[in-house]
């Protein structure tokens, strides 16, 4: 059975979140009605994942113009708490592009910020259910149809994005063709996104997983135990290059070593086509406890440095494909640059009502 749990969600007077920093162990939401509580819930990963934090920041313009109305605010103010929301993470595209995407409407009142926010929610449960029909069609077309081993990192799932998932969309669809066999999930140190969050969505789908250090990747793929690796990302420069959860570049070199898939599967609004190639990608750095400690409990001598970037690039010529939701493209083949009227195609199929 599935059993979806939106992560995020209007709720009358704020922006109810589906709490992740608690998940598996507990199914716990919260609602935010102010601008320092979203950028803190943001910041601390209570919502995550690019495409659900596009639509967290453009929900989020909602929540500091009814605070700007509580508190009777200039709209200088309104205006610079608005920008804190869009700048809460830096790297992935979706936060920013969401607030730019409302932020027009600001003057025409609530209403039209928050209908404009659910609309972009929907259009992304469209666009993924769009991705990951495309990534099984790719997939099964690349590699014959049969039950296919998939490697996953981080999570990608329903719980990144506004529902049914990216990465994680795909596997959704391949499982929905029986093409299963097993999901090997990496952890993904420090804050687990895979033991926690993806191996949580696959169980409650029924689909066969198992959770493995980040470092076993590149050995299961070199002795052949996957059949492919399908990751999601934050940000995509024009060229392809692809920024994603650290150890990604690590999944994708081994992929490549080994001469199987690596797939990227992100809506159109992941591409950044101002960004001419991945050199430019803003790469987060977070907190050193995230590495030193695990719960409190320290997992490194006390006064050690730690080195903790969140993200890192993968260069396009290691992605053998991107899918959107206009389709795959074979990157490492050459099948780009991403391009403008790529991505009004990808806006147009999110916005397309489903044909059934
Ligand atoms: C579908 S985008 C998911 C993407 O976001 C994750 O980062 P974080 O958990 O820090 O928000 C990770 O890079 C995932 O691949």
């Amino acid at each position: 059975m599935e059993h979806e749990v939106p992560t995020v969600e209007w709720a009358g007077d704020g922006l109810r979140l589906l709490d992740q920093t608690v998940l598996p162990g507990r199914v716990e939401h919260v609602v935010v009605r102010d601008v320092a509580a979203l950028v803190d819930a943001i910041r601390r990963l209570v919502v995550r994942g690019a495409p659900a934090l596009g639509v967290a920041g453009a929900f989020g313009v909602a929540v500091a113009m009814r605070q700007a109305a509580r508190e009777g605010w200039d709209r200088a103010a309104l205006d610079e708490a608005i920008t804190r929301v869009r700048e809460a993470r830096p790297t992935a595209v979706n936060l920013a592009a969401g607030v730019d995407r409302v932020r027009p409407l600001v003057d025409e009142g609530a209403g039209a910020v928050l209908a404009a926010a659910q609309a972009l929610l929907d259009e992304d449960v469209r666009g993924n259910r769009a991705i990951g029909a495309a990534g099984a069609d790719w997939i099964l077309g690349r590699l014959g149809d049969r039950p296919l081993r998939v490697l996953t990192h981080c999570n990608a799932g329903a719980l990144a994005t506004a529902g049914w998932g990216t990465a994680l969309g795909v596997v959704r669809a391949l499982h929905g063709r029986g093409r299963v066999e097993m999901v090997y999930v990496d952890e993904t140190r420090p804050l687990l996104q895979g033991s926690r969050l993806t191996a949580w969505e696959l169980a409650r789908a029924g689909i066969p997983c198992a959770v493995q250090a980040d470092g076993a990747a590149p050995s299961t793929i070199l002795r052949g135990l996957a059949d492919v690796a399908v990751i999601g990302a934050d940000r995509i420069a024009a060229n392809g290059d692809t920024a994603n959860k650290i150890g990604s570049l690590g999944v994708a070199l081994a992929c490549a070593d080994a001469g199987i898939p690596l797939v990227v599967a992100a809506p159109w609004s992941t591409v950044d086509l101002a960004l001419p190639d991945g050199r430019g990608v803003p790469i987060e750095e977070r907190p050193a406890a995230e590495i030193l400690a695990w719960n409190g409990v320290p997992t490194a001598p006390e006064g050690v440095a730690a080195h903790n970037p969140a993200f890192d690039v993968t260069p396009a010529r290691l992605v053998t494909a991107l899918v959107t939701e206009t389709g795959p493209l074979e990157v490492s083949a050459g099948e780009t640059p991403l391009t403008a009227e790529g991505a009004a195609k990808g806006a147009a199929r999110g916005a397309a009502r489903p044909t059934g």
